[in-house]
């Protein structure tokens, strides 16, 4: 039993944590392996071993002739392995009586999590057990869509003999909703020489008893080991609820409520959601046609402007909002001037924090990024660019998710590398002095350590961890720039130059 939380219940949110004693922003609260981790049900095929994409050949495991594994030199050493003996044993089992084929396997891996999950009923019968309890809203889901969009796993489960006298359809539909009730994304093995990975969905059981609040007071990280852990994002004092985001804090509240209506069952009634100016960053909101500087926001049927309470038929701002999106859709999102151009456009229609708006200019900066990070002399003012983006971006991530958060800490990692690009172009050319370029450098370094306060509870075999060890050793060689420029800022008539600083002492700092 843990000492961070409490499991309480209650008829609104079922089981749910809270804090047993006052917790810190950045402490630990739990870490949890996956019960079961796997493919989503619409997957292309992957390896039953290693979850890697098989993209254009397979072979066979050698001991069961059946389970679909990586070619050449097998799956590689360093990822977990998911292809367990008894499941290798069992599925041997069902090609010696049943006449099971490797092709009903690879026609079926959308099913192997749900397979998995159910083998757990004999191998592990005391988690099974947990996770049988787990709310799945079964009664919801019955006769409906997903219901029916399920019933190729309940076939595919019934032909391999696995359900024990007594049990029927249902339980394997329970397995289906449970699963999509209370799982978590996870990112899955880095595809060799590509880099990006498979989205896998996993369960844990500790930590799917976390209720929903759309202003999380928490922090999830799953490192490369599948292991998740939970820290607290915010302080939380002693019996408070424990909250995760079970959705994406950057988008309006109709969509959060419709992912959480669909994939969850629930109308989320939290603070933010109850809230039309949602916390005052107006994220959902539009520009009046009337005062012109007003927002409206949505009230039923009618948008009423917070400033001069002009009133406006749904069926006019929602067919303008709606709009905005479907041309966010059709545009190259990798282009700057495209993007550009729809913000210009969309900003004489959506309130400056809309979602759609926030989606273009986070898109705008990790393209500008990209060009700085590229050219060999980028421009100031795709430097100055960025940093406005990022800038706009800060306020609205402290207000919706406050307190540790990654889209934060990443933002102002990238806040901070530009402000020293820009620094040292200007010194450079001579455009500021030395004073101003010690200042610059002093803020650049306020942003960073930010990030790394945040960034350093992420587990080290991430990207976040990776950036954190990168960010790590930035701060250290920045200090040591930000300290010999002030020691030529105050050392008469001499002209210091960045590259006055060698790169042996610029990775190798002494650390103070
Ligand atoms: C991941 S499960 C959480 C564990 C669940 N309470 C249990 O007892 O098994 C998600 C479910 O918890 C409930 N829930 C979580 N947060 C909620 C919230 N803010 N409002 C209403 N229901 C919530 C909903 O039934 C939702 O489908």
């Amino acid at each position: 039993m843990s000492t961070k939380y409490e499991v309480k219940t209650s008829n609104k949110l079922g089981r749910y944590l809270v804090a047993a004693k006052d917790l810190r922003a950045g402490e630990r609260i739990l870490s949890d392996q996956p019960f079961v981790l796997g493919p989503n049900s619409d997957t292309s095929l992957v390896c039953f071993n290693c979850y890697l994409p098989l993209i254009s050949k397979f072979v066979v495991c050698k001991n069961c002739g059946i389970a679909p594994i990586c070619p050449g030199d097998g799956c590689p050493e360093q990822f977990a392995k998911w292809h367990s003996r008894q499941e290798c044993d069992f599925f041997r089992n069902l090609k010696l009586n049943k006449g099971t084929s490797p092709m009903t396997m690879v026609q079926n891996v959308g099913s192997l999590l749900v397979l998995r999950a159910l083998l757990k009923q004999n191998d592990s019968p005391q988690e099974w057990k947990v996770f049988s309890e787990l709310e799945s809203h079964l009664d919801r889901r019955r006769d409906s869509s997903v219901w029916e969009y399920y019933d190729n796993t309940v076939k595919f489960i019934q032909s391999l003999g696995l359900l024990e006298n007594g049990q029927n359809q249902e339980l394997v539909q329970q397995i289906c909703a449970a699963i999509d009730v209370n799982s978590f994304e996870v990112r899955g093995p880095p595809i060799p020489a590509i880099g990006c990975a498979e989205v896998l969905r996993g369960v844990y059981l500790q930590a799917t008893l976390l209720a929903h609040d759309c202003v999380a007071n928490t922090h999830m990280s799953i490192n490369d080991n599948n292991v998740l852990v939970c820290h607290a994002s915010t302080d939380i004092k002693k019996g408070e609820p424990i909250y995760y985001n079970y959705t994406d804090a950057l988008k309006g509240t109709a969509i959060r409520q419709q992912h959480l209506m669909i994939g969850k069952y629930f109308k989320c009634t939290c603070s933010r959601c109850s809230d039309v100016t949602e916390m005052g960053t107006y994220m959902s909101s539009a520009v009046c046609p009337a005062c012109k500087t007003g927002y409206m926001s949505q009230h039923g049927e009618l948008w009423v402007c917070h400033s001069c309470k002009n009133e406006t038929e749904h069926s006019v701002v929602g067919h303008k909002v709606q709009c905005c999106s479907d041309k966010l859709e059709v545009i190259n999102k990798k282009d700057e001037k495209e993007l550009e151009e729809y913000i210009r456009y969309v900003s004489l229609v959506l309130a400056p924090n809309h979602y759609l708006l926030l989606d273009a200019k986070q898109r705008l900066a990790g393209v500008l990024r990209d060009i700085i990070n590229r050219e060999p002399r980028p421009t100031k003012k795709v430097m100055r660019r960025k940093m406005e983006l990022c800038k706009e971006l800060l306020p609205v991530l402290e207000t919706l998710s406050p307190g540790i958060c990654r889209i934060k800490a990443i933002t102002l990692y990238e806040l901070h590398a530009t402000i020293v690009q820009l620094a040292k172009k200007l010194f450079d050319a001579r455009e500021i002095t030395g004073a101003d370029f010690a200042d610059e450098l002093l803020c650049a370094e306020k942003h960073l350590k930010h990030a790394l306060e945040m960034l350093v509870i992420e587990p080290g075999n991430s990207p976040e961890g990776e950036l954190c060890a990168k960010a790590l050793e930035e701060y250290r060689a920045l200090k040591l720039t930000i300290a010999k420029v002030m020691d030529s800022v105050h050392a008469e008539g001499k002209v210091y130059k960045i590259e006055d600083v060698t790169e042996e002492e610029a990775l190798h700092p002494e650390i103070d």
